[in-house]
């Protein structure tokens, strides 16, 4: 792990991240301190609500069977008692952090069948979008589709890949590789219309439905070199999406990859720019 604790937390305040970094054990992980009133237990409701809607419509339906098969969303989550029936269904669980938590620790837990879930909640001024993940995009965009086999072993295998990537220097690559297909990626299976199944999506009311149906997204297929070059940025929508034609090709591209020469040619070069990709 590169950074520490107390380095993490300073520079989190200093960018107005909004969770309290100072009680962070070494692996980034917080008590979850199941103290919600009334009104952020109202907020979720009414976030899962009308973001439900949307989902049945916009959503790829490896990420709808797992809401299914998850439920849980009447209350905010208490995270023992979900992580006791993730571990059953899939052997995963879920961890309480203060937010945004810097990648290499991030890909750890992912690598250990564990994800990182942040423990507060956006306010209600927020219901649309928010800049930083909180509880409803880590819970809500990720979660249930940890309840699928297949899923749920990719999630893994991309933190144990992204180890390797980091140790060669690839960390912004990888970054981007995440972004792009777990946070803002979007499938089009032969046949089939558009969906969308990246967890910045799902938890987003008014990216979803421009990530998805807007003529002014700006949709690219899937090429997983390009994907690791192209920047982005967390606190707007997103420039460029990045469209796959199934999971499986994910993962073929991920098993076949030579991470190494990737790594190799672009390490150091300034990022593509999402726009033009
Ligand atoms: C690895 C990459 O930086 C990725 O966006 C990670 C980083 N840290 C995170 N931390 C939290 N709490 N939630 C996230 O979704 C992420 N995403
Ligand atoms: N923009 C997402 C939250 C998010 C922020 C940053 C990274 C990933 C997700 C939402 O509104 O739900
Ligand atoms: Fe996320």
């Amino acid at each position: 792990m590169t950074m520490s604790v107390a380095d993490y937390a300073r520079e989190c305040a200093a960018q107005g991240l909004r969770g309290d970094y100072s009680v962070c054990r070494a692996d980034f992980t917080v008590a979850q301190g199941y103290d919600y009133s009334a009104d952020e237990q109202a907020v979720w409701r009414t976030l899962c609500d009308r973001q439900t809607k949307l989902t049945r419509k916009l959503a790829h339906h490896s990420y709808l069977d797992g809401v299914a098969e998850l439920g849980l969303l009447d209350q905010i989550p208490d995270f023992g008692a979900v992580s006791e029936k993730l571990r059953k269904l899939t052997g995963w669980e879920i961890v309480a952090v203060p937010g945004l938590i810097p990648a290499a620790p991030f890909f750890d837990h992912l690598a250990h069948r564990r994800f990182p879930v942040t423990n507060w909640l956006r306010t209600r001024q927020e219901l649309d979008y928010i800049v930083e993940p909180d509880m409803f995009h880590d819970f809500f965009g990720h979660v249930p589709a940890l309840t699928q086999p297949v899923f749920a072993d990719f999630m893994q295998m991309y933190g144990e890949r992204a180890e390797d990537v980091i140790a060669l220097g690839g960390d912004e690559m990888i970054t981007r590789l995440y972004w792009y297909t777990a946070e803002y990626g979007l499938m089009q299976e032969a046949g089939q219309p558009l969906k969308a199944f990246g967890a910045g999506l799902m938890s987003s009311f008014t990216e979803l439905q421009f990530a998805v149906e807007s003529r002014d997204a700006h949709h690219v297929a899937f090429d997983l070199e390009t994907v690791m070059r192209t920047g982005y940025e967390i606190d707007k929508f997103q420039r460029a999406y990045f469209v796959l034609p199934s999971f499986d090709a994910l993962r073929d591209a991920f098993q076949t990859a030579d991470m190494a020469a990737i790594v190799g040619r672009n390490k150091g070069k300034p990022a593509l720019d999402p726009a033009t990709v």
